[in-house]
């Protein structure tokens, strides 16, 4: 039977890099996941073990953490592009690179003393502790011609104690479902939105600028909007993002409805007066969606595990 190669792509996963920037006593922490993957001409090493056209994942690598010295790390983006654009430029047989970073974040811890040690009254200017936050992420494609970044979060835990009903839905003999008039809507966001930036275009954003902001209208628009379903909700957190973030095309989400039941306190005597909740873990309801600019084409693929 004859065969031929598939798809294929290559690279070094995972390379975990932390950057410390010293500005005097005061020290600034970057904490990367850097994934790259390389595809091109790369025929020859699958049919005949040549390895001609082949730069050593072990190069991925180190060219991360090269990287990270020669041009600093000044948002997960922009290393990220420095990256692409390296390996499809100067190995001709790669035509592609795809870079995948998540974004772990740090805060300064906060102290109770005041002395030289400390940035203001009470921060420490090198003792940081990792946030609770989300996962950053951002992932840049470059093709040679066509760059496509597209970043993100996952595991942003958010909830509304009230000012969410579910009702009027469709019914059917399997229906039990009581309509709720006021409940709890809590997920657990994982959203990616595509940037319309091209390199040629000199309009580049400020990245970390971007991040905030975008995060920012997404949890207000989540505590903003009196609820009517999940999908609603979803719908104000991507159009808000569209209508305040002029670089972003496109935006999903993937949503699980963090269900939780008022538990049934009647055996016990006890009136539960949306007091008391059972958080269930699974199963959960998963509402997907992507918003786009009017005129946009949705690019960002409809499973946010593939990216
Ligand atoms: O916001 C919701 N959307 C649904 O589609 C749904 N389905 C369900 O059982 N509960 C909910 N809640």
């Amino acid at each position: 039977m004859p065969t031929i190669l598939g798809p294929n792509q290559y690279g070094k996963a995972e390379n975990r890099v932390v950057k410390i920037t010293r500005d005097g006593a005061t020290h600034h922490i970057k904490d990367l996941n850097v994934s790259v993957a390389l595809s091109g001409d790369m025929a020859e090493v699958h049919y005949s073990g040549s390895n001609a056209n082949v730069l050593p994942t072990d190069t991925t690598k180190n060219t991360v953490y090269a990287f990270a010295k020669e041009y600093g790390i000044d948002s997960a983006e922009q290393f990220g592009i420095h990256l692409a654009r390296h390996f499809v430029t100067s190995q001709e047989p790669i035509h592609r690179a795809r870079v995948r970073i998540e974004e772990y974040a740090w805060e300064r811890i906060e102290t109770s003393d005041a002395d030289s040690r400390f940035v203001g009254a009470d921060e420490a200017k090198h003792s940081f502790v990792r946030t609770g936050r989300e996962t950053r992420l951002t992932q840049i494609t470059y093709d040679g011609e066509r760059w496509e970044v597209v970043s993100g979060l996952k595991d942003l835990a958010v909830m509304n104690s009230t000012d969410s009903e579910f009702w009027g839905y469709a019914k059917d003999g399997y229906t039990t479902l009581q309509e709720a008039y006021d409940r709890i809507l809590a997920t657990q966001v994982s959203g990616r939105w595509r940037f319309n930036w091209t390199d040629d275009e000199q309009r580049t954003p400020d990245w970390e600028t971007s991040y905030e902001q975008t995060r920012k209208h997404m949890l207000q628009a989540f505590a903003e909007t009196y609820s009517l379903s999940l999908q609603q909700t979803l719908y104000q957190m991507g159009a808000r993002i569209i209508d305040h973030r002029s670089e972003i095309d496109e935006v999903r989400f993937s949503l699980p409805n963090k269900h939780h039941f008022l538990v049934d306190l009647e055996p016990f005597g006890l009136r539960n007066d949306n007091e008391v909740y059972l958080a269930a873990d699974r199963p959960y309801g998963l509402i997907e969606a992507t918003v786009l600019r009017d005129g946009c084409e949705a690019r960002i693929p409809v499973d946010l595990t593939n990216l």
